[in-house]
């Protein structure tokens, strides 16, 4: 499919201004002149976080030879060299046989299989994409890879970082952009931004460097229209859905994360907007080098052909898992051919879901089980056969990586900017400042009168707070 893409090939673009972060820029060029493959990757650790636009995704030819790359000799041999020259940064994740089970409340317990027996991979630059029907597992696979599962799940099964097994480790160094957003709601898109840039990005870095790769995010993520206005209020509507969620990536990607994960980022987004963001963040990926795994729903064809890798879940199974050019063919193998000129995404999801079988009475449209389809895939050697090989070599290969976290704003600078910013927000929040500032003032005024104009005698003072000495004066007595 990637082959017979009418899209333009985007390539990385870098940035006259140079390099936003100044380490390292000099010994990545010389590892990319050196060799061009290794040296793509190695580059993007001193390649500007946004670039003018148009920015793109590198090539999905190239990625789909990366999904193959581990079986072919010359795809290890990129692997290998991908190793030795890759920053400490990036994140190669594996997971194997990882099932989550969920124990809901009340005196029954009952314990409910949510993921079954997943495995897959994720790669440093490129863009694992996970689809799949409503329920199917997408957010609950990105919590269990992220380590954010909630208390009543459970999870069996291997997740390794660069080989390593480490539970915490992506927790601790992943950025993750939540279905729900958890925005300030008083503030403006750009002041959102900009303190997050103050929050995340280390104190080696300039105010002025903080405050213009800020405006650049903005400006990459199509804010820049409205980074005056506030997120949200009482009194105005806001920015819309689709345009706190594109503020929301942008605050996470703003530090560059060597991992991260987004839940529906395209939600809330028109077709050409989610196509605009999804192509900056693989544009990203593909420079700094970054491992992305979103769960999208219902991307467009354009949006379909910018994914490296598919995981494609349903019923928490892993019905396909390699490159997203493949996914047609695999299909196809399988007796369940894409129809021409039909969105591909449309077409896989519409015959794993088993939530409106349409083969029943009335519809036009003749398709096979939804239940049998999925098993079918399931069982397919050609899906998960492959994916242990790959997952066993990927993980001899990169055992001996390290990731590193990345450096942060001190403690004393990330509490002067919370101060500010709360600040900020009860100045401007009538519900939290203003209304809590008028009930005080009331409750004082109450209490106040109660003392107004008491005089100046013994008697008057006691007669008002008869009933505080009376029980000071029972109280006494008692003792
Ligand atoms: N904490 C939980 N306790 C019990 N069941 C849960 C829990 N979280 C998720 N589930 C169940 O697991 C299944 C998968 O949920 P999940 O949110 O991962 O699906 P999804 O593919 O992300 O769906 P959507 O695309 O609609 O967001 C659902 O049936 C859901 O009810």
């Amino acid at each position: 499919m990637a082959a017979s893409s009418p899209l333009p090939r985007w390539a990385p673009t870098p940035s006259p201004s140079g390099p936003l972060w100044s380490t390292s820029a000099s010994s990545s060029t010389a590892a990319a002149t050196a060799d061009p493959w290794c040296g793509l990757t190695a580059c993007l650790s001193s390649s500007v976080f946004f670039a003018p636009l148009p920015v793109g995704p590198p090539k999905n030819d190239a990625v789909a030879g990366n999904f193959d790359g581990v079986e072919t000799t010359a795809g290890a041999r990129r692997d290998d060299e991908t190793k030795s020259s890759c920053p400490e940064t990036t994140m190669f994740l594996t997971w194997e046989d990882l099932s989550v089970t969920a124990v809901s409340g009340g005196s029954s317990s009952e314990v409910s299989l949510i993921l079954d027996g997943l495995s897959g991979q994720a790669r440093p630059g490129e863009l694992l994409a996970l689809m799949g029907p409503s329920g199917s597992g997408k957010t609950t696979l990105l919590d269990a890879l992220a380590g954010r599962l909630g208390p009543n799940m459970k999870r069996r099964g291997d997740i390794l970082i660069n080989g390593v097994r480490d539970n915490k480790l992506a927790f601790r160094t992943s950025a993750y952009v939540t279905q729900e957003n958890t925005l300030m709601a008083t503030l403006t898109v750009a002041e959102a931004v900009h303190y997050s840039a103050q929050l995340q990005l280390p104190d080696s870095m300039s105010p002025a460097e903080k405050r213009s790769r800020a405006d650049n995010a903005i400006q990459n993520m199509g804010l820049a229209g409205v980074s005056g206005t506030r997120i949200s209020g009482r009194a105005c509507k806001g920015i819309s859905g689709g345009q706190r969620k594109r503020v929301s990536i942008c605050m996470e990607l703003l530090s560059s994360p060597a991992l991260i994960f987004l839940d529906e980022p395209t939600s809330g987004l028109d077709s050409a907007a989610s196509y605009h963001v999804m192509s900056r963040i693989a544009g990203i990926a593909g420079r700094e080098g970054m491992t992305v795994i979103a769960a999208v729903h219902q991307p467009s064809t354009e949006v379909f052909e910018l994914f490296h890798g598919l995981c494609l879940l349903a019923k928490g199974r892993t019905v396909y898992f390699g490159p997203a050019s493949k996914a047609i063919e695999f299909f196809d193998d399988n007796g369940f051919p894409c129809p021409m000129r039909m969105n591909p995404s449309d077409h896989f999801l519409r015959m794993i879901n088993t939530d409106f079988e349409e083969s029943e009475e009335g519809s036009t449209i003749n398709l096979p089980r939804a239940a049998e389809v999925i098993q079918t895939l399931v069982n397919s050697s050609s899906s998960l056969g492959t994916l242990r090989t790959k997952t066993e070599a990927t993980k001899t290969i990169i055992q001996s990586a390290s990731v590193k976290k990345k450096k942060q704003a001190s403690f004393l600078t990330k509490s002067v900017i919370l101060t500010k910013r709360s600040f900020i927000n009860m100045h401007r929040d009538l519900g939290y400042y203003w209304l809590r500032f008028a009930i005080y003032i009331a409750l004082c005024l109450s209490i106040g009168t109660i003392y107004f104009n008491i005089g100046h005698t013994y008697a008057s003072i006691q007669v008002s707070g008869s009933f505080k000495f009376k029980r000071y004066s029972t109280e006494s007595n008692e003792y």
